[in-house]
């Protein structure tokens, strides 16, 4: 099956990501939103993406012209109607995920794919809201997407080997790295990280140390590149809170519990950079 023109739906972080690396591998691409100021939000982000890539001699600007001319923004998701690839990339919430996969069914053609983004979330629910589950994926971006190399990709109970195999391939062509994972809460990357960044959560809840001390221990002390409370703050509190529960209500093991900081962080207002403030200030 080749693949030619593909929609992002989320323009946030990741969404705005994925649209970029899609573009920058040459395909035509839609990225969509609730509105066109959401959208327009997004676009920004990737024009200063790409800003930097040409600052670093990466790309030319001509290059960075003609990628950002390949993303067309769309407040409509009927404008997957000629799709042959829908990227989900919105809230980490099953509900959401699912109106918006029920909806996206009725649009697309018949051998388009749809494939999520989603942090943690059972690909085999997600795909159940359609009548096309063999030709639904999981498709894990790591944020932040131009630079990170990992694609983990989640079969869900119906995915098809041919569906696995073109997004194996289209993830290549992003110059990304795929890694085949099973579906379970969280998949390998979310299972391993959010434990490492809930724990740092419980030592600054406890008075272990402060959130410097945290983050320099863990990144001088195991050459991580950057400390969990920073990574939290980058990858959204609200994100972080919605995976840990999926992960506690998932595996029902108490290991997972969400620090109860962490749940007022979220309750404040406080979800990382994309709030200006979390564990740390961005104003
Ligand atoms: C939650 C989930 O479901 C899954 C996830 O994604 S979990 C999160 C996974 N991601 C990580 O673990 C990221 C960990 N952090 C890192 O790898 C690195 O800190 C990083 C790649 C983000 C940044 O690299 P760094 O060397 O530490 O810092 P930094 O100096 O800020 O960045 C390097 C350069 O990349 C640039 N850069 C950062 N984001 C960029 C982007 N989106 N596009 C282009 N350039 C970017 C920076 O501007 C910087 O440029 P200069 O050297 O000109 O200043
Ligand atoms: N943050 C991370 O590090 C990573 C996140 N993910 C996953 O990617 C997904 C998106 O996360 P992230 O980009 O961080 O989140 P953001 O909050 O940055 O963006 C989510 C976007 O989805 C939009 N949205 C919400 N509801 C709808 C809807 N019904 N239709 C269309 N758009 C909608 C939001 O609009 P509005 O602003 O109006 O709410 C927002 O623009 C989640 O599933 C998350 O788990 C995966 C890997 C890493």
């Amino acid at each position: 099956m080749d693949i030619k023109k593909i929609m992002v739906v989320g323009a946030g972080q990741m969404g705005s990501g994925i649209a970029q690396v899609a573009a920058q591998a040459g395909f035509e691409t839609v990225l969509h939103d609730l509105n066109f100021d959401i959208v327009n939000k997004g676009l920004e982000t990737i024009k200063k993406s790409l800003a930097k890539f040409v600052e670093k001699g990466k790309i030319t600007e001509a290059e960075k012209n003609e990628i950002l001319g390949r993303i067309k923004p769309s407040d409509s998701l009927k404008n997957a109607a000629d799709c042959d690839l829908v990227i989900e990339a919105v809230v980490e919430k099953m509900e959401v995920k699912a109106k918006i996969f029920a909806e996206l069914d009725q649009i697309v053609p018949p051998h388009a794919i749809l494939a999520t983004n989603t942090s943690s979330l059972p690909i085999t629910e997600i795909a159940a809201v359609t009548k096309r589950p063999e030709r639904v994926i999981g498709m894990h971006f790591m944020n932040p997407v131009p630079l990170m190399k990992l694609v983990e990709v989640i079969r869900g109970l119906q995915t098809s080997d041919e569906v696995y195999k073109v997004i194996e391939e289209l993830s290549r062509k992003m110059d990304k790295v795929p890694v085949e994972c099973k579906d379970v809460p969280g998949f390998v990357s979310n299972r391993v990280l959010q434990v490492m960044i809930n724990e740092a959560i419980w030592c600054l809840y406890e008075g272990v140390a402060s959130v410097e001390g945290i983050d320099t221990i863990m990144k001088l002390g195991m050459n991580h590149p950057m400390g969990p409370l920073a990574l939290a703050d980058l990858i959204g509190l609200d994100t972080v809170l919605a995976i840990l529960e999926v992960l506690y209500q998932g595996y029902g093991d108490p290991k997972y519990r969400p620090c109860p900081l962490l749940r007022q962080y979220v309750k404040a207002g406080w979800l990382g950079r994309k709030t200006g403030r979390g564990f740390y200030s961005y104003v």
